[in-house]
């Protein structure tokens, strides 16, 4: 492979393989078979179908207990119609089977960190296991990073679905931010306030069948980087959480809407809630797919935990950061875990 050739996980399959290329094997500790759960056990699911914002006090600590102990969840009853959450999974399978020239129209890779478009590497980097995956980014918000031109156009409704997909999860986010503002007993805008303007990113992950899955990952353990992700799977199984270092199983329910905790709101929470590390993992036989929504600061935000937090007895836990340098932070040197924002922690 020569570098900066764009290379695709996808094609990588279609050309035939019977054994998995080294650049995508993890080391032993890495595999999926390590530290892995039971699959009996998976992550709760919050029914958000009798919420009422001037109650509920039960589901606002049912809420504040997941933060605090798994940073992930699923959402049911969110308010999102199911049609569009098929619909988004339409059109993202519908884009990944055309055909490859067409793809590459959107070819994003090479040119950097975060770029919009059709890409394979998370990272600029060249050393590094390679992950098992193909993806699509769209910019959604503000609406000065929107250009849906950018944008797949087959099939005919691909951008509409995305605009409304995007509006959605973006209003869904601030439900649930000011849910778990509220868990922290801070006031319900709180966590919104302290992201300032959204910037919305969301990318369709499509991860193919694997020669050998239990020796690669779909996507490497990490945590997001941002506020809140929200996150809807196919019938596939392959997300996990890690909890209590072990990974459990997040199981694909179609109606359902995951959850994840992002490092910023870690921060601002001052590590009262955490932000869960996941990963991927790939199978031999059907591909998989994601839609990830990220609500994040933008780059030129300070964030820092609520000084409402920082008590005698629950010390200052992470140093104040500019989003901007995190992010590049984590570009640089690879998500590896949670190594990110462990490095903004305060040692007393
Ligand atoms: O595909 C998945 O389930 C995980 C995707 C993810 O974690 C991400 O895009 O950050
Ligand atoms: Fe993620």
């Amino acid at each position: 492979m020569e570098l900066g050739e764009p290379q695709r996980v996808q094609a990588l399959v279609q050309s035939g393989l019977s054994h998995l290329p080294s650049q995508y094997i993890q080391p032993p500790e890495s595999q999926p078979s390590a530290r892995r759960r039971p699959s009996e056990s998976g992550v709760p699911v919050v029914d958000l179908f009798h919420f009422d914002p001037n109650r509920s006090d039960d589901l606002r600590q049912q809420v504040w207990q997941l933060c605090h102990e798994w940073g992930a969840f699923q959402v049911v009853n969110h308010g999102v119609p199911r049609r569009l959450l098929d619909e988004i999974r339409t059109v993202g399978f519908s884009f990944f089977n055309s055909p490859m020239p067409e793809k590459l129209k959107y070819n994003c890779d090479g040119s950097g960190a975060a770029t919009e478009g059709y890409g394979s590497r998370m990272l600029t980097k060249d050393d590094g296991v390679l992950d098992w995956r193909d993806y699509f980014d769209h910019h959604t918000f503000p609406l000065s990073r929107r250009n849906p031109t950018r944008w797949p156009d087959s099939p005919p409704n691909y951008r509409e679905v995305v605009t409304e997909y995007s509006e959605c999860m973006k209003v869904l986010a601030q439900k649930l931010l000011r849910i778990i503002s509220e868990g922290l007993s801070l006031p319900c805008s709180f966590i919104e306030e302290a992201v300032g303007e959204v910037y919305q990113n969301i990318t369709i992950s499509y991860y193919p069948p694997c020669p050998q899955p239990e020796l690669a990952l779909g996507l490497q353990a990490h945590s997001d980087m941002g506020a809140i992700t929200l996150l809807v799977q196919d019938e596939v199984e392959g997300l996990e959480v890690l909890k209590d270092g072990e990974w459990v199983t997040v199981q694909p329910l179609s109606d359902a809407i995951v959850v994840i905790l992002a490092d910023q709101t870690e921060i601002i929470s001052n590590g009262e809630y955490i932000s869960a590390q996941h990963r991927a993992i790939v199978n031999a036989h059907q591909p998989r797919l994601s839609v990830a929504t990220f609500y994040d600061p933008s780059k030129a935000r300070k964030i820092s935990p609520a000084s409402e937090l920082v008590t005698e007895y629950s010390p200052l836990r992470y140093h104040g950061v500019m989003y901007g340098d995190y992010v590049s932070a984590w570009y640089s040197k690879g998500p590896e875990g949670k190594r990110n924002i462990d490095a903004l922690l305060v040692h007393h």
